[in-house]
C-alpha cells in the first residue's frame, strides 16, 4: 500500500521539480541566446479593495509557489494583450484595463538570458477566477500575502506595487532561492 508523503517530501519534490524547470529553462533558453538575450514576460494582479488575488504555480517553473498570472508574451501580440491573454488562460479572468506597475530584470547565473517582466495590476475586470490546469487561484489579504511561499524577491517589490508606486527592480539568482545581486527604485508616477 502506498504511503502518504511527509510535509518534508512533499517539500523536497517540489523543489527538485523547480530545479528541474530552471535546468530546462536554462537549456531552452541558452538554445536561442544567439538570436534573442531577453525573454519578455508578464505578471498579472488582479486587486479589490484590501485584497489580492494570487495563483499557486501547480506546474513548470516556479512550480509550487504564489504568484500573479502571466508568462511569455507571443509573436505579433502586445505586451498588455499577452497580460490580458495570460490571464484569461491562468485563472479565467478578463481584465478590461491594466494598469503599468512595475518592470523587472531577472538574470539567472550561468543562464545570458535576461527575462524581462512586465507587471500589471487591475481593478477593473469580469468573471469570477476558477482554478485551471496551471493555476490554483485564492484571495489574500494585504497583509498576509504568504512571502514565505512565494519568489524571494517578491518580499521586496510587493510593498511598492500595493501602495500604488510604481518601480523598477533588478535581481539575479543562483539556482531559484538566493539572490546575488538586486536594486529597485521607485518611479513618480502612481499606478492609477
Ligand atoms: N523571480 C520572480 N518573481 C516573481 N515572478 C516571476 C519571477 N520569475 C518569473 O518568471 N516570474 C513570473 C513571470 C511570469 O508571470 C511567470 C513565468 O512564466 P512561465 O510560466 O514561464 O510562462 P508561460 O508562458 O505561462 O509558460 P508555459 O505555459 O509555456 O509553460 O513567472
Amino acid at each position: 500500500m502506498e504511503r502518504a508523503l511527509s510535509t518534508e517530501e512533499i517539500k523536497k519534490e517540489r523543489h527538485q521539480e523547480n530545479e528541474k524547470a530552471l535546468r530546462d529553462k536554462l537549456m531552452s533558453s541558452s538554445h536561442q541566446s544567439s538570436m534573442a538575450m531577453k525573454k519578455v514576460l508578464t505578471l498579472v494582479f488582479v486587486r479589490e479593495p484590501g485584497r489580492i488575488l494570487l495563483g499557486m504555480k501547480k506546474r513548470g517553473f516556479g512550480q509550487g509557489r504564489w504568484n500573479g498570472f502571466g508568462g511569455k508574451v507571443e509573436k505579433g501580440e502586445s505586451i498588455t494583450d499577452g497580460a490580458k491573454r495570460e490571464l484569461l488562460e491562468e485563472c479565467g479572468v478578463t481584465a478590461k484595463s491594466l494598469n503599468e506597475v512595475g518592470l523587472i530584470n531577472f538574470e539567472f547565473v550561468g543562464d545570458p538570458v535576461i527575462l524581462e517582466v512586465h507587471v500589471f495590476d487591475t481593478w477593473d475586470y469580469m468573471n469570477s477566477p476558477v482554478e485551471t490546469e496551471e493555476m490554483r487561484p485564492q484571495w489574500y489579504g494585504e497583509k498576509e500575502v504568504p512571502f514565505g511561499e512565494m519568489w524571494p524577491d517578491d518580499e521586496y517589490w510587493f510593498p511598492h506595487m500595493l501602495n500604488g508606486k510604481k518601480f523598477e527592480a533588478y535581481y539575479k539568482f543562483e539556482g531559484m532561492d538566493k539572490i546575488l545581486d538586486s536594486w529597485i527604485k521607485e518611479k513618480t508616477e502612481q499606478t492609477s
